[in-house]
């Protein structure tokens, strides 16, 4: 188990370097497979990678399936919403060839869509590339601190994909521990220092109490200031 901490000068060199890295590792598993899933964040931070790697023309979208981490349960027009993140700034350009499993479905309950999702994104495992954000309470994906959603989220026996309601603004759903665990290639993306903190932070916290530390083990950390 290895964490490799990769420090940039500036916010753009990161994008760069972890766009490349992540069309790198989507490629080298296209040459030995029909197929490669990319499975990302929302929020606010990964916009700048997500609009590098979408220009991305050496890599065989077409093979690609790409779908999020988590996604707030709301229309994809509404502006918390992680896939309308996804369609500005991802899925167009070269990666418009990619397939898209979207996390909402327009279901009344997050957890009316969990056990239908999970099957959708069951064919997609082990994720080729994994690429995740934390906030600065250590959440990542939607598994918050202190949940007890978070300690079922976070069992080896989980299902793929469980839905959230123990958090303010509305309804989730995520993908789990075992989901998100097996991935083949993992990588953190954080900006400034608070998130830095956070990091530090969590790695002397129990993944319950910090839910990023559950996926410290083979992980690359990207960091600007
Ligand atoms: O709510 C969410 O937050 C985290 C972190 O987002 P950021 O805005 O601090 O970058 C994100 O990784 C997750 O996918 C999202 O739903």
């Amino acid at each position: 188990m290895t964490l490799e901490f990769v420090e940039y000068p500036d916010r753009e060199m990161l994008a760069l370097s972890l766009a490349g890295k992540i069309a790198s590792q989507l490629s080298q598993h296209l040459r030995g497979n029909e197929t490669a899933s990319l499975c990302v964040p929302g929020g606010t931070t990964p916009a700048p990678v997500f609009d590098t790697l979408s220009g991305t023309e050496q890599l065989d979208w077409s093979r690609v399936t790409v779908f999020l981490n988590d996604e707030r349960w709301v229309d994809g027009e509404h502006p918390r919403s992680n896939s309308r993140l996804l369609r500005r700034h991802l899925l167009t350009g070269n990666a418009a060839a990619a397939a898209y499993v979207d996390l909402y479905t327009g279901a009344a309950r997050p957890e009316d869509a969990a056990a239908a999702l999970a099957e959708a994104v069951a064919p997609h495992l082990p994720i080729t590339v994994l690429l995740l954000g934390v906030g600065n309470d250590m959440h990542t994906a939607s598994l918050f601190p202190g949940t007890a959603e978070t300690g079922l989220a976070l069992a080896p026996d989980a299902p793929l994909v469980m839905a959230v309601n123990s958090v303010a603004d509305e309804p989730r759903i995520t993908l789990t521990a075992p989901a998100l665990q097996r991935a083949i290639n993992t990588h953190l993306m954080i900006t400034g220092p608070d998130k830095r903190a956070a990091l530090e932070r969590a790695q002397t916290l129990d993944a319950r109490d910090a839910p990023i530390r559950a996926f410290l083990g083979d992980i690359t950390v990207h960091w600007a200031e």
